[in-house]
């Protein structure tokens, strides 16, 4: 299944960017006025293959949550557990991804591919009205990855599986009438991971990769860095071989991204990025598949510094910075109008011709 969706990501269609690009120079604005949204919707009138490519709606966002052996290396504050509560949390309606998502009218849909811990039953009790009923999709691979500081987080099979899972999951929304995938994840400790992917990836030094994820002191912090460094040396992933990486230092969640990431582009559809964890998958599926990033769609600029390395790495400009480091898809829901408003324009905007309007 991973075989046959690379060998479907393509190049974007030239002749649909050159219509979108000679579209924007005919309608009533100032040739380049909207910015970096121009570029955008003539990149996504070329992923779709036609111009004006389709209004990128509904949105949904699928969160994948997992756990991490490098938990008991003391990487993070919050107990495991809290990865198990937050699904629940997140199917009760009662997390922020909930109340951004409800507010763009995107779908919500929770993948456990590896949470530890027993599911919580959920607490918070009201779905608002309006808004459609958050989803579980029960595809653990395993409970939680394998500490990479002492061994292979994953073996090549369980990555392949999570990766897999996340190309399904893509085809599952796309087929229920989504028009652009939002990244979405959940793991106490994924940070860590997240580091050691956009290390391995971009040969970064693990201290310039490794953020304060959820809030660490110097200590911790110090701790981190030594640990994703101990892995990364004593692994030494090839970053040519994006399963091998994903198998050494991933989490089940940033290989899941990464097939989801695939499973958007080999459908043509755009895939809206959130932080630091969805930019690490974002490195490995660019890995898999180079033409994968005419898909990608950064939506924010996390406070994680590694999310920086990794979206200059893959040449992404992100639409939102306001020093979001929450994870759950929530920078993304918030750059989601934003994506929208970018193809609306062609669609909706009267060219000077039609409108009368004198030209310069
Ligand atoms: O999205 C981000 O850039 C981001 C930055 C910091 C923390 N997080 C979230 O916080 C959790 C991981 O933080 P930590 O400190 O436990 O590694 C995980 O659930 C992520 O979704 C997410
Ligand atoms: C409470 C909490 C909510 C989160 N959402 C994403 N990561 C998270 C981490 C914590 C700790």
């Amino acid at each position: 299944m991973l075989d046959a969706t690379l060998a479907e990501i393509g190049p974007l269609d030239e002749a649909a960017m050159a219509a979108a690009q000679d579209l924007h120079a005919r309608l009533t604005k100032p040739a380049g006025s909207l910015g970096a949204l121009e570029a955008l919707s003539v990149r996504l009138a070329g992923l779709a293959g036609t111009c004006p490519p389709p209004l990128p709606e509904p949105a949904a966002v699928a969160i994948f949550a997992a756990d991490h052996g490098v938990h008991a290396q003391g990487v993070t504050p919050w107990p495991q557990e809290v990865t198990a509560q937050m699904v629940a949390n997140f199917l009760a309606g009662g997390a922020v991804v909930n109340a951004f998502a409800g507010q763009t009218g995107a779908t919500v849909t929770v993948v456990d591919v590896g949470v530890a811990t027993p599911l919580a039953q959920p607490k918070v009790p009201a779905q608002r009205s309006g808004r459609s009923t958050p989803r579980l999709v029960s595809a653990k691979v395993r409970a939680g990855s394998r500490d990479m500081s002492a061994r292979p987080a994953l073996t090549r099979d369980e990555a392949r599986s999570a990766v897999e899972t996340g190309i399904r999951v893509a085809h599952e929304l796309l087929d229920s009438g989504a028009g652009i995938l939002v990244t979405g994840d959940m793991g106490i400790g994924n940070t860590t991971a997240a580091a050691a992917l956009i290390a391995a990836f971009t040969g970064i030094d693990p201290a310039e990769a490794t953020g304060r994820g959820t809030g660490i002191d110097d200590v911790t912090y110090a701790r981190k860095v030594a640990v994703v460094r101990a892995a990364l040396a004593r692994h030494v992933p090839d970053p040519a071989d994006p399963l091998g990486v994903l198998a050494a230092v991933g989490g089940l969640e940033h290989a899941a991204l990464a097939g989801f990431v695939l499973g958007g582009a080999a459908r043509r559809v755009p895939v809206l990025l959130d932080g630091v964890s969805a930019v690490a998958a974002a490195l490995a599926a660019v890995a898999f598949a180079p033409d994968a990033v005419g898909a990608m769609v950064a939506g924010h600029r996390s406070a994680e510094p590694g999310a920086t390395a990794g979206l200059d790495r893959l040449g992404l400009l992100p639409i939102i910075d306001l020093g979001l480091r929450l994870g759950e898809g929530t920078g993304a829901l918030l750059a989601y109008p934003v994506v929208a408003g970018a193809v609306r324009v062609l669609h909706e905007v009267a060219t000077f011709d039609a409108a009368g309007v004198s030209e310069k």
